[in-house]
């Protein structure tokens, strides 16, 4: 589980995450949404500790974030926004695989979450060609790859789709639903709820620094139109469908 309790954290005079109490079980799939500025990514980098809150604390796994930062960042996984920023090896393979090297895994679990990692984003068999001369998206899915190779016990991914093509996108939503039943947290920060309502158990709609909206995406679709926050009119019937129960206090 992930725990906020009272977290603030402020970037001067501007607080851009203001007292979220908020708890993320174990299998849940979370989708935080909200406006530009709303708080999401100051949020979910508090989950493995790469900001320190000013007021309140973060748990991972019933175990305070600041005071272990290594069982942290072992358990959760982090997909930023500029995921080319992450790549640190020369090939799609070696890059992949360095997370899990440095867990010093054997060989062959190495090699198998390498191969299952790289099928998740669509990239099967393209383990040897060089990660300077991928496209963007490309570079997108390795990132993505390489967060899921670790095999964390949560998976964070800050915008993950942006540059996804439609098959990428889809494989990856598909691989983050079977995650999410075998027992990963799956949270995905986004402000394009396209695709992803149909995986989440709950979106949580920031604004302004603080929780918004916090409930199931079918009891949640007005109070996000309320949050100018845009649902797909699609979507947005299809969650309606599934659950009525009303839990936003927007
Ligand atoms: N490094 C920083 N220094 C100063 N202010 C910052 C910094 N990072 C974010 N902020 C401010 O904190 C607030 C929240 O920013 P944050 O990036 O968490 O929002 P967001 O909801 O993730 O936005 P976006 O959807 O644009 O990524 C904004 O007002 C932003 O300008």
């Amino acid at each position: 589980m992930i725990r906020t309790e009272g977290l603030i954290h402020r970037y001067g005079e501007c607080v851009a995450v203001d007292d979220v109490s908020l708890a993320i079980d174990d299998g849940e799939c979370v989708v935080v949404a909200g406006a530009n500025g709303s708080g999401k990514t100051t949020l979910v980098r508090h989950f493995n500790g790469l900001l320190e809150p000013d007021e309140g604390t973060v748990a991972v796994n019933g175990r305070d974030v600041a005071s272990d930062l290594v069982a942290a960042r072992t358990a959760v996984g982090m997909v930023f926004q500029e995921p080319r920023d992450q790549l640190v090896a020369a090939t799609v393979g070696a890059d992949v695989a360095f997370g899990p090297e440095n867990l010093g895994l054997p060989r062959e679990e190495i090699d198998r979450r390498v191969e299952e990692a790289l099928a998740a984003v669509n990239l099967t068999g393209r383990e040897e060609e060089r990660v300077d001369q991928l496209s963007g998206g490309e570079r997108e899915r390795v990132a993505i790859a390489g967060a899921m190779a670790m095999e964390p016990d949560h998976l964070v991914l800050d915008e993950p789709f942006t540059g996804l093509d439609n098959p990428a996108r889809n494989s990856v939503l598909d691989r983050l639903r079977a995650l999410s039943a075998s027992g990963t947290s799956v949270v995905i920060v986004t402000h394009d709820l396209r695709d992803v309502l149909g995986l989440a158990d709950r979106v949580v709609a920031m604004a302004d620094g603080r929780v918004a909206v916090d409930g199931a995406p079918g009891g949640v679709v007005d109070s996000l139109a309320e949050c100018d926050i845009r649902v797909p009119e699609t979507t947005g019937a299809e969650a309606r469908d599934r659950s009525t129960r009303p839990s936003g206090r927007c």
